[in-house]
């Protein structure tokens, strides 16, 4: 299936805010190619602000209408900075072509002490620390995104040893598979993308994961199992909407982690669990911020 490319020249200051923007507009994958790399756009004559070379890309589905999700890119843009973007590149992409361009920029990443994301196609930098080979296709989750980094450093701070884990809204299973790499006893990963769900079979059996430690389900098949953890990073109104069924699926006195939710929207996502969680202070990641609770009685 061919994908919708959007490239945004963009000004460094406020690059960030434009990843973020796409991601609310349901892009599924968001990148930004840095000033260094790229010949300098030029805007045409007596516009401002005087954009950099910098460039934000963002992937669509091809079923979205693009003249519609311009619209609205450039609306929500306006609404939120006052600014109109510049000329946007618009362009049909095949999964091949777009796989090929990030996985150039995906290295191994540590997280906390003992976690490492490893490419598929990289040598492990530290052979005796756990170590998650991981190839996400064309499903999110590859570590290099704040709400991701930030659910794998409060894993890897925690004793998991034993646990039943939910991964809710999987993608790569790069959380659920982080966790079993660090001693949890089962996994019960949840996509609404049938693409996820085979990445996350894939990636694994690519670590040696007995097909019995993980299961994996599109929403509504998924079992009642309550879990000791529950980890969601998916974006706040989704996580707003999921939030009795995700207490229903965590057990009394179990984690619940909370990610894919922008700075502004915490006290809402908060509101939305209170019922259920005993919530904590939110831990910020540049934009991003993770939420984590302990589950009530009941
Ligand atoms: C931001 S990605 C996170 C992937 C991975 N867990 C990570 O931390 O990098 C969100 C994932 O949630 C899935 N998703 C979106 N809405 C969902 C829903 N209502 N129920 C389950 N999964 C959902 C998307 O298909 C996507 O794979």
């Amino acid at each position: 299936m061919p994908w919708i490319q959007l490239q945004i020249p963009a000004d460094p200051d406020t690059a960030d805010q434009l990843e973020d923007l796409l991601m609310e507009m349901g892009a599924d994958a968001v990148s930004m190619e840095d000033a260094a790399d790229q010949p300098l756009y030029e805007p045409d004559p007596g516009t401002t602000p005087l954009w950099s070379q910098t460039t934000v890309t963002g992937l669509f589905q091809s079923d979205r209408n693009t003249e519609q999700l311009l619209a609205d890119i450039r609306d929500a843009w306006h609404q939120q900075t006052q600014q109109s973007l510049p000329e946007i590149d618009v362009t049909l992409v095949e999964d091949k072509d777009w796989e090929r361009a990030w996985m150039d920029d995906f290295h191994p990443l540590q997280f906390g002490k003992r976690l490492w994301i490893v490419p598929s196609w990289h040598e492990a930098p530290d052979p005796d620390a756990a170590n998650l080979l991981l190839d996400p296709g064309l499903a999110f989750g590859t570590g290099t995104h704040p709400t991701t980094a930030l659910c794998l450093e409060w894993l890897d701070g925690q004793d998991v040893a034993g646990k039943q884990v939910t991964d809710y809204g999987c993608g790569s299973g790069i959380l659920g598979l982080a966790a079993l790499l660090l001693g949890a006893d089962h996994v019960i990963g949840v996509d609404t993308d049938p693409q996820a769900l085979e990445a996350s079979r894939d990636n694994a059996r690519r670590n040696g994961v007995e097909d019995n430690r993980l299961d994996l389900y599109l929403p509504g098949k998924d079992p009642d199992t309550r879990a000791d953890i529950m980890l969601a990073n998916i974006l706040a109104q989704p996580l707003i909407g999921l939030a009795p069924r995700l207490a229903e699926l965590t057990r009394p006195g179990g984690d619940l982690v909370l990610s894919g939710i922008l700075f502004n929207q915490a006290r809402e996502v908060m509101d939305a669990y209170e019922p259920w969680f005993t919530m904590d202070e939110p831990e910020q990641k540049e934009d991003w911020i993770r939420l984590t609770g302990r589950r009530k009685d009941g």
